[in-house]
């Protein structure tokens, strides 16, 4: 009997064989709703990110050197909006602006406006003048264009997990379309003559296929594109359905598997090249696996037992870790190195000790090299003590 350890290092070794080299596809940025995916290549940034320098806080735009020997009164100059290029700030002047909006040519910082004296925005027009502390570093509460991320710069390396962050990234960065690689197919048999698809009346000895549920639910979960079949204990019509289906990357079972005489999976893959055997657990005892051969092809196969229980405890032993593997690529966990700054690339005032702002540019949301795997395998208890899992009906109840 093998231990759930060899039997873990053989599914791994089979599914990360049967799911590598996969093709990808292009997905388009445009489209709202964007399903998880694995970077198929590296992606640059096609933009400096932020494009251009802008304002960090609603305040005023000035000239630092306006307000180099301390706290000045300064001429309102005309607002700016965010979403509109400004003209040039004369000295002398402080811009109204808004937070995203661009910094003028002639300013170098941003005042917020609660500093300033009166702390809110002035009606528009001309003739006011507003108060200002100083002095102020150049830079102070401005977003430099590309500090965040460069023109050029690789944003997140081949292999990379996209999810919602990495998403918006890749969009804010200037890409308009990734390759993503395409997810593993996997055709699911549930098998067994007493099974009944979900939402039909029960014919008698016959119980609902909860494993197609349950483990369709599974497999997708962990990034695979499903085709569920349903097949009695007919070897031919399993075999059919096999053929159906050829180009999968992967076939996964439950079922038909054990002792008993009408043994559909084993009866029809073992002499087509697939092992069967028990693996020193339980629920999940009964197993079988290999590359099988159909015509001129193979295709690699896990067969779990049928009970629902074992057959989820199956996945959850030997399955998921492969999959995600192959599925998920590189998490930006949580082990990872922070790759976003801790804390605003320049602090507010009050929070500040000294009289100048950090000026410490902000670090690029990812750059390649960095980025790890965070899926691991799937530890398991090496018992084989737990209790045995039971399911409604008996299987062979209407054998004659
Ligand atoms: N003489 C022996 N009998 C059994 C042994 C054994 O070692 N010697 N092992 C037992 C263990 S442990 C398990 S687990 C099961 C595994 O049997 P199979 O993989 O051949 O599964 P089936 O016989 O097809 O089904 C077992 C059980 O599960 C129900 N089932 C099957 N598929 C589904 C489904 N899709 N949805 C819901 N329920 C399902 C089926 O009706 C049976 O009740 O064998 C023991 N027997
Ligand atoms: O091994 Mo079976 O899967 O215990 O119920």
């Amino acid at each position: 009997m093998r231990t759930i350890e060899e039997h873990s290092r053989q599914i791994g070794a089979l599914v990360d064989s049967a799911l590598a080299g996969r093709s990808s596809h292009r997905v388009e940025l445009a489209e709202t709703g964007l399903a998880r995916g694995v970077l198929a290549a590296d992606v640059v940034s096609g933009i400096d990110l932020p494009p251009f320098d802008n304002s960090q806080m609603d305040g005023y735009a000035v000239a630092s050197a306006d307000l180099a020997e301390g706290a000045a009164a300064l001429r309102v100059a005309a607002r700016i909006p965010a979403g509109h290029a400004p003209g040039s700030l004369a000295r002398g002047t402080a811009a109204p602006i808004m937070t995203g909006a661009p910094i003028p040519d002639g300013a170098d910082a941003v005042v917020q406006i609660e500093r300033a004296d009166p702390a809110s925005f002035l009606p528009e027009g001309p003739g006011h003048v507003v108060t200002l502390p100083g002095p102020i570093a150049p830079g102070t509460f401005v977003r430099r264009s590309g500090s965040d991320l460069p023109r050029g710069r690789v944003l997140f390396p081949q292999g990379t997990s996209l999810g919602a962050p990495q998403w918006g990234s890749l969009v804010a960065a200037g890409v308009d379309s990734v390759l993503v690689v395409d997810r593993p197919r996997i055709l699911l048999v549930s098998t067994g003559e007493e099974l009944a698809a979900a939402g039909r009346p029960l014919e008698p000895a016959t119980i609902y296929d909860a494993n197609g549920a349950s483990m369709s639910a599974a497999l997708t979960e962990a990034g695979a594109e499903v085709v569920l079949e349903r097949v009695g204990d007919d070897p031919e019509a399993l075999l059919a359905v096999v053929r159906r289906h050829a180009g999968v990357d992967l076939i996964v079972t439950t079922g038909g598997v054990s002792e008993g005489a009408y043994e559909v999976v084993r009866e029809t893959f073992g002499p087509r090249g697939v092992t069967f055997g028990a693996v020193a657990m339980q629920p999940g005892g009964p197993q079988g696996w290999g590359s099988l051969a159909v015509d001129d092809a193979s295709v690699p196969v896990v067969c779990f037992p049928g009970n629902p229980v074992s057959a989820l405890i199956s996945f959850e032993a030997f399955l998921r870790a492969p999959l995600l593997r192959a599925g998920v690529g590189r998490c930006l966990g949580a082990s990872r190195r922070r790759s976003w700054p801790r804390e605003p690339t320049h602090r507010p005032a009050s929070t500040r000790s000294g009289a100048g702002a950090s000026t410490r540019p902000a670090a690029p949301a990812s750059s390649a090299g960095r980025a790890r795997t965070c899926c691991t395998r799937t530890r398991w208890p090496r018992t084989s003590s737990t209790s045995r899992s039971e399911s409604a009906g008996s299987k062979r109840a209407t054998r004659s």
